[in-house]
């Protein structure tokens, strides 16, 4: 199995870290189409959602992504990855975003950079809560009909499932723990 990171900016080596750590796949960096088409299944790292979302509509990658998503190939995003993989962001509606995820998600909604935290999150699924940290993380705050909520932290939904796809609004790939790369490898 070839995972894909999206590797135009962001935490991108931290995931393939995280990959390597859990073993048993082949890891590609992705920043084009081509690099897309080695790729088994993805995942979108935080980042800066603004800049990447550009440079992917500039490049292609977005239509293939869209493309590669609608054949069911599994993605996940986390923090800057989920928002890019949302249908609208709330608080900046001229945002571009490749519309995979049928839900809506607020930026920043628990302040600035300085207001980075980690706290335990429960799962659904996951007997421990995982540490979630939080980075200019987003919330949804709409979940369309098949989209089902995998967690919430301080009553806002920051953990979300939709068929193949994955969103969360913190950084997994920052801790130690690999139960969420291991979910995501099983999809
Ligand atoms: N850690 C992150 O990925 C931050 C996301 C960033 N706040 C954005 O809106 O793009």
């Amino acid at each position: 199995m070839t995972v894909g990171v999206v590797a135009i900016q962001g935490d991108f080596e931290k995931h393939i870290e995280a990959l390597h750590s859990v073993g048993g796949v082949d890891v590609v960096e992705v920043r084009s189409r081509e690099d897309l088409a080695k790729a088994d299944r993805l995942i979108i790292p935080g980042g800066e959602s603004t800049t990447v979302g550009l440079l992917m509509a500039r490049f292609g990658l977005g239509d293939a992504l869209q493309q590669r998503a609608a054949e069911g190939m599994p993605m996940w995003g986390t923090c800057m990855g989920m928002i890019l993989m949302c249908e609208n962001v709330e608080n900046r509606s001229d945002q571009y975003t490749l519309g995979l995820l049928d839900i809506d998600v607020r930026r920043n909604a628990f302040g600035a950079q300085v207001h980075s935290f980690e706290d335990a999150v429960p799962l659904h699924g996951l007997d421990e809560p995982v540490c979630g940290v939080f980075i200019r993380a987003p919330v949804v705050t709409r979940l369309g009909e098949g989209v089902a909520e995998l967690g919430r932290y301080e009553g806002q939904v920051v953990a979300v499932r939709q068929g193949n796809l994955l969103g969360t609004s913190f950084h997994p790939e920052l801790t130690d723990d690999r139960r969420l790369h291991r979910y995501f490898l099983s999809l």
